[in-house]
């Protein structure tokens, strides 16, 4: 970084790029020296305080660590006028994962979220930002080995599309998802950099970057207001564990390593899954509606005083008339606090009009009378019996089990029927011996927070948002209450039959309706032809949508088998033999019916692979897919044996097209389609 103008000097500029990145590297490896050597005995008082500060200085450690193949830099910046901003200055920078100063203080490379680094990505020749030169640079390895220039400000030059980037997104895919912090675009920045107050949903195609973008938007948020959700904390929510094993690694390679995943069940793990609805129950019960009958249903144990409460202190009687009683419980009945809130609430109403009365009669109670009389015998059994305790798992047992109590509840808000879908046809003994299913796990979960309010975190990310239910949009949203939701999703991939119709709506379900919708429209995965042929399919399954473009320059491969019956196994395994002659990962991808079949054939023919989420290597590159895994995903070449049986897999048409949408556009640079049954008559065009 330099404090005066850079100097015209004759040195080529790439020896001069590589001294700038030894240096800062020697620098990186100084500060990491530093910090561990830091000497804690004497700045901390206790030995709580040494361990926090201890475990902090160990996460900064790891923090430092030089990568050897995540280069330190990526990109330059010389303004042209020097830049004070957030306490750095000067006209030039070197834009990288994280800050390295050198002995003095002074950066040698710059953290790519910090504000002077904006226009790193945002600049343009219509728009420089008082940029008048931006340099990407190219690495082999940890080895500098390119640069590219762009003048932003001279007219005489063209703006072209760099040839990095491209370089970057063309890159053979093998092992998980990595960062894209030297590469993200303009309309992809926008959404990383938006306001921490700001609940964002974005739709977009496959391929166009979503979970990339919630990524690196946790990343940024955590640069920008450490402190704040240091306390509050971040989550991000995946479909499942193989997709959350797959993305792991990404928030690490940007330094952060305290962020959390989850799945969307995994959140609301109050009692084991076993048992598995039917598509009509689990829509049913993933319906807003549930929480209006769950509602009525926490509260239908209330029951108006019949008797008035009599509390005796020493040689003293005092009444609380059943008028005042009642008038205590409907005011906590209207008042829109928890259950549990209000339980405890009302011993200590009864107590102040105990209080009241003794103060009448010429008494002088204080506070601890108040208490006391709160805890009093005859106090806690009137409490019990109007306000009873609720126990969720109980009350959604009895909900699911009880027709009356349930036509009790959900009268006026489910029909007949519809109350005849959810109940249980056998009930079960208890909440530890019922088949719970995944939804049931969702109602409990919002009969949890009608009883105390479930905790909320600073930030949520919500990957593969179009699959949830208005309820577990309720679950999520309320773990984000007084906090903001990156909302990421693809309405043409989603494959449940619960699934909420629009993002206006899901927003609503998830208490996030001043939020925007943005859209990415630009796929970085997918092959041009690819993506055409998969987008066959968007009539039929999502017709208000766009079809994604590539940006691809590599055609990819695609190709379609046609082969009889008998030959179908041998001709997918061959197709996965040819696409292992490629680098990178490959995916072979199934109807999960299929799969058993293939796991054999694989193994008979002494093909090894690795299953969904599991690290593939120089031996195992091959990954084999139930298509009901295969969402958010991708592999270097994928081949997909027999389309119509991953449509026949799902209970309607529209979700198997989905499923197969998916399934389609997974690949990166090629994607051979094996099948023996005619393909689905959307496809064929
Ligand atoms: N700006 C970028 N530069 C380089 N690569 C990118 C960029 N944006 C996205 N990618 C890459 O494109 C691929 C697809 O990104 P990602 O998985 O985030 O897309 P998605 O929209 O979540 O897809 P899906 O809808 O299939 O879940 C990933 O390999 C990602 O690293």
């Amino acid at each position: 970084m330099c404090a005066s103008p850079p100097p015209a000097h004759a040195q080529d500029p790439l020896e001069a790029e590589r001294a700038h990145l030894a240096a800062s590297r020697a620098a990186l490896r100084a500060m990491r020296k530093h910090t561990e050597s830091l000497d804690i005995r004497d700045v901390t008082a206790n030995w709580v305080n040494a361990e926090v500060l201890a475990s902090e200085i160990a996460q900064r450690i790891k923090a430092l660590a030089d990568l050897a193949d995540t280069p330190l830099f990526f990109g330059r910046l010389d303004y042209h006028r020097r830049v004070d901003a957030d306490g750095e200055h000067g006209y030039r920078f070197y834009i990288g994962r994280r800050h390295v100063h050198d002995a003095k203080g002074d950066p040698m490379v710059i953290d790519w979220r910090a504000p002077v680094s904006q226009p790193f990505y945002q600049a343009s020749k219509k728009d420089p930002k008082d940029v008048e030169l931006r340099r990407r640079f190219g690495y082999d390895g940890g080895e500098l080995t390119a640069y590219e220039d762009e003048h932003l400000s001279d007219p005489d030059e063209e703006e072209t599309v760099s040839a990095l980037l491209q370089r970057e997104i063309e890159k053979p895919r093998v092992g998980p998802m990595r960062d894209i912090v030297a590469t993200i675009q303009p309309e992809q920045d926008e959404i990383v950099r938006g306001a921490l107050s700001e609940t964002v949903c974005v739709q977009g195609g496959p391929g166009t970057g979503k979970t990339a973008v919630g990524l690196h938007r946790v990343a940024f948020l955590l640069y920008a207001h450490r402190e704040r959700l240091a306390r509050s904390g971040t989550l991000v929510i995946g479909p499942n564990r193989s997709f959350l094993r797959y993305i792991e690694q990404v928030l690490p390679t940007l330094g952060e390593l305290e962020v959390k995943q989850a799945t969307v069940d995994e959140l609301v793990a109050h009692v084991e899954v076993r048992g598995e609805d039917d598509a009509t129950a689990a829509t049913l019960k993933g319906d807003a509606r549930m929480a209006r009958v769950l509602r009525r249903a926490v509260r239908a144990g209330v029951t108006l005083p019949k008797e008035p409460v009599m509390v005796v202190r020493g040689s003293r009687r005092w009444r609380v008339p059943v008028h005042e009683l009642t008038e205590m419980v409907e005011e906590l009945l209207a008042r829109d606090i928890r259950y549990a809130a209000a339980g405890e609430a009302l011993p200590q109403r009864i107590a102040h009009a105990v209080l009241v009365r003794m103060e009448q009669a010429g008494e002088a109670p204080d506070d601890r009378v108040q208490n006391a009389v709160a805890r009093n015998a005859a106090v806690k059994a009137a409490v019990k019996a109007i306000w009873p305790p609720v126990n969720p798992a109980k009350l959604v047992l009895r909900l699911l089990s009880e027709p009356a109590f349930l036509a009790e509840q959900a009268e006026g808000i489910l029909t007949a029927e519809e109350q005849r879908a959810i109940l249980w046809a056998k009930p079960p003994r208890s909440v530890r011996s019922a088949a719970w299913s995944r939804a049931d796990a969702v109602l409990i979960d919002e009969a949890h927070d009608l009883v105390s309010r479930t905790g909320s975190l600073g930030h949520v990310v919500l990957d593969e948002a179009q699959d949830l239910s208005p309820m577990q949009y309720r679950a999520v949203g309320r773990r984000c209450s007084t906090g903001s939701a990156t909302v990421l999703g693809d309405i043409a991939q989603g494959t449940t039959p619960w699934a909420t119709g629009s993002w206006a709506e899901a927003l609503r379900h998830l208490g996030k309706e001043a939020a925007h919708v943005e859209e990415l429209t630009q796929g970085f995965r997918v092959p041009r032809e690819v993506i055409a042929y998969a987008s066959r399919l968007l009539p039929a399954i999502a017709p208000q949508l766009r079809e994604a473009t590539s940006i691809r320059e590599a055609p990819g491969s695609f190709a379609v088998d046609r082969v009889e019956p008998a030959e179908l196994t041998p001709a997918t395994l061959a197709a996965c033999r040819a696409a292992l002659e490629n680098p990178g990962s490959t995916g072979l991808i199934a109807a999960d019916a299929r799969i058993p079949a293939l796991r054999a054939a694989l193994a008979a023919a002494g093909l090894p692979h690795v299953e969904p989420g599991e690290e593939t290597d120089s031996t195992t590159r091959l990954t084999l897919v139930p298509a009901s895994l295969a969402k958010g995903l991708e592999y270097d070449h994928v081949v997909l044996d027999e389309p119509q049986a991953v449509v026949d897999g799902e209970p309607d048409r529209r979700t198997g097209l989905r499923r197969l949408y998916v399934a389609l556009t997974r690949a990166v640079s090629g994607l051979t389609i094996t099948h023996a049954a005619p393909l689905p008559a959307e496809l064929q065009r």
